[in-house]
Formats: C-alpha cells, structure tokens, sequence
C-alpha cells in the first residue's frame, strides 16, 4: 500500500503479511507509518494505492468485521459518561453479538468488578483493558493493537504483553504496532519493521538482531597488552573497553567468537579472567536500520530527556 497526505508519503509501498499463531510486532520511529497503514488494513483510511486484505478480503467487503477483526486504535475512544459493560453492550448491539459476550469479555480482561462505573473515570490501565475487550466482542481471529502499552505502568505493560500472547498462542492472527524496541524483543516474535512509510525488515525477532546487530567478544586477562598483540597479529579488530569492576580493563574483539579468542589466548598460554560473548540489543539493530531516519533520531532524544 502507499498512502500520501498532499507532499507526505505517510506509507511507501508497503507489502508485508502476518501469519495467525504468533505475535507479529511493527515496529518503527514516530511517524513512520504505522498508524495510518493499521487505519487502512480496517478500512479508516484509504490507500492511495494498493490494498489491504483480511483472510483474503479488504475489510468493507467483511459481512461482520467484528466477528472478523479486533481493533484497539484509540484507548480513550469511550462515551466518558457510559460504564464499562454499558459502553460494550452497546458496540455488541449494533454489531449483532448477544449481550451474554459482554460479561465474557469483561472476565476476560479482569474489569467484572468494575463494569458499572463510569469509563470516563478509568486509568490508562483499566481504559487499555476495557479497549481490548471491545476488539475481543466478536472473538475474532485476527487482532490489531495500536501502541497499546503507551503510558501504561510495569504491572499493565506485563499484563498486555502476556494476553497479547496469549490470543496468539490460541491461534489468532496477533498485530502490534510499538516504536518500543526492547518492548517488542520481549513480546513479538517475528517483526516488520518500517521507516518513513518503507519497509525496513520482515524477519522473526531474532534474525533481525543478528543479521543487524555484530557480534563481539569481550575478554579479560591479567596480561592484558600480550592478549592485545596476540589478537591484533590474527588480523582482529581489538579496542579497550572500559574499566571493570575489580579495577581491570577489557578488550573488546569484533566480528569473532569466544572459541576463536580462547584458541588464541591459550596458543599463547595467556590467562584468562573473562570471556563472554556479546551481542547488540534491538535497539541497537534498530538504530543501525533506520539511521537515515531523521525523525527517529529526534525520538531517541525525546526519550531520553
Ligand atoms: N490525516 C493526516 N493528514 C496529514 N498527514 C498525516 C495524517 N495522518 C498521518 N499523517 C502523517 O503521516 C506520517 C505517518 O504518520 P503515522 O501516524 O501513521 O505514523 P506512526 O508510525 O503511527 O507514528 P506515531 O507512533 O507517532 O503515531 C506522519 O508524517 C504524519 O504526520
């Protein structure tokens, strides 16, 4: 799909597919994309080009979308002054599910003893839970959540992570939009990700880390400089991290194993105190894939701050 807005090429011929069973995350920096292309799969925006396609149909095509497709875009989309339960008998009433789903769905994401108060009133937390029962209503197959853990607590952040599996594990076809690397790493197993409106990777989790991330060896050695010159004279690329916890410093070897370090070190009988492989986060893979992204940069700062 491709989708402009005036100057604006929000989404940049976009292809990718989401297979049911597990968890797929998509991921990219602010503004990428990810939100206009998850309003375009459900039929909110229209593609300028291309189409989207739910088992096999674009969604206005759905005899009951609800029944088909789950969505939680917007957490706060409630009537403020409407209880919970009221709030998902009415979505179940103009969408032909008996009002009997309405007390499942509520069980299901833990609000029972909250059904009758006010939404408007919710935390983030219990809003995030009453949205997720909405997209469950029609128990569909297929479900796609908007950046759902945004502002949530470490408590409610576990809780979606591990529903969210859950529905996978059942069976269904799990969508999860995040620009929260180390969040996705722990909660997706395969990942598309984008940048400005393009594919950047479609890939599961692991590979992606490995295809972009190098892999390093960090060693410690009380003959530290002899380890140097018995590395550098393998033609490795050796540098000095910093200084450890007991005083000592370390090297760090790219590109290379810690069977290929050990051989060396005791080719030469050279102690060792440390030997251990290291790999680059995601989010570092991350920054790696999208570094022309200027808008991602200005979201790492963001964070930061
Ligand atoms: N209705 C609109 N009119 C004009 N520009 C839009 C509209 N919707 C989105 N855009 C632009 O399209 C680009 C992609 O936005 P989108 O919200 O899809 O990104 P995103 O990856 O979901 O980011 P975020 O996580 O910040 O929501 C951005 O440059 C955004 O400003």
């Amino acid at each position: 799909m491709t989708k402009t807005f005036g100057d604006v090429r929000a989404v940049d011929d976009l292809t990718f597919s989401v297979r049911p069973g597990i968890v797929t995350g998509f991921l990219g920096p602010n503004g990428a994309g990810k939100s206009t292309t998850m309003r375009m799969i459900l039929g909110l925006d229209r593609p300028t080009a291309g189409v989207a396609l739910i088992d096999g149909k674009p969604y206005h095509e759905l005899r009951e979308p609800l029944r088909t497709v789950g969505a939680l875009l917007d957490a706060k989309w409630v009537h403020p002054n409407r209880s919970a339960k009221a709030h998902l008998q009415w979505m179940a009433a103009s969408n032909g599910i008996p009002g009997s789903r309405v007390d499942e769905v509520l069980r299901l994401v833990g609000l029972t003893d909250v059904a009758g108060k006010k939404a408007g009133g919710f935390s983030l937390g219990m809003a995030q839970r009453l949205g997720l029962a909405g997209a469950l209503l029609g128990d569909p197959k297929v479900l796609l959540f908007d950046e759902p853990v945004n502002g949530l607590d470490p408590e409610g952040i576990v809780w979606i992570r591990k529903f969210m599996q859950r529905l996978a594990a059942e069976g269904r076809t799990v969508l999860v939009s995040s620009h929260l690397l180390s969040e996705m790493a722990l909660t997706a197993e395969h990942l598309v990700v984008i940048g400005r409106g393009r594919l950047v990777s479609d890939s599961p989790v692991q590979e992606f880390v490995d295809r972009s991330s190098e892999a390093s060896v960090r060693v410690r050695s009380p003959q530290l400089e002899v380890l140097r010159g018995a590395l550098a004279a393998q033609g490795l690329a050796v540098e000095t991290d910093g200084v450890g916890a007991d005083g000592a410093a370390a090297l760090i070897v790219r590109g290379t194993t810690t069977d290929a370090v050990g051989q060396i070190a005791g080719g030469q009988g050279i102690v060792l105190h440390e030997l251990a492989a290291q790999r680059g986060s995601l989010e570092d893979a991350f920054m790696k894939m999208t570094g022309d992204d200027v808008q991602y940069h200005a979201d790492v700062m963001g964070g930061a701050l």
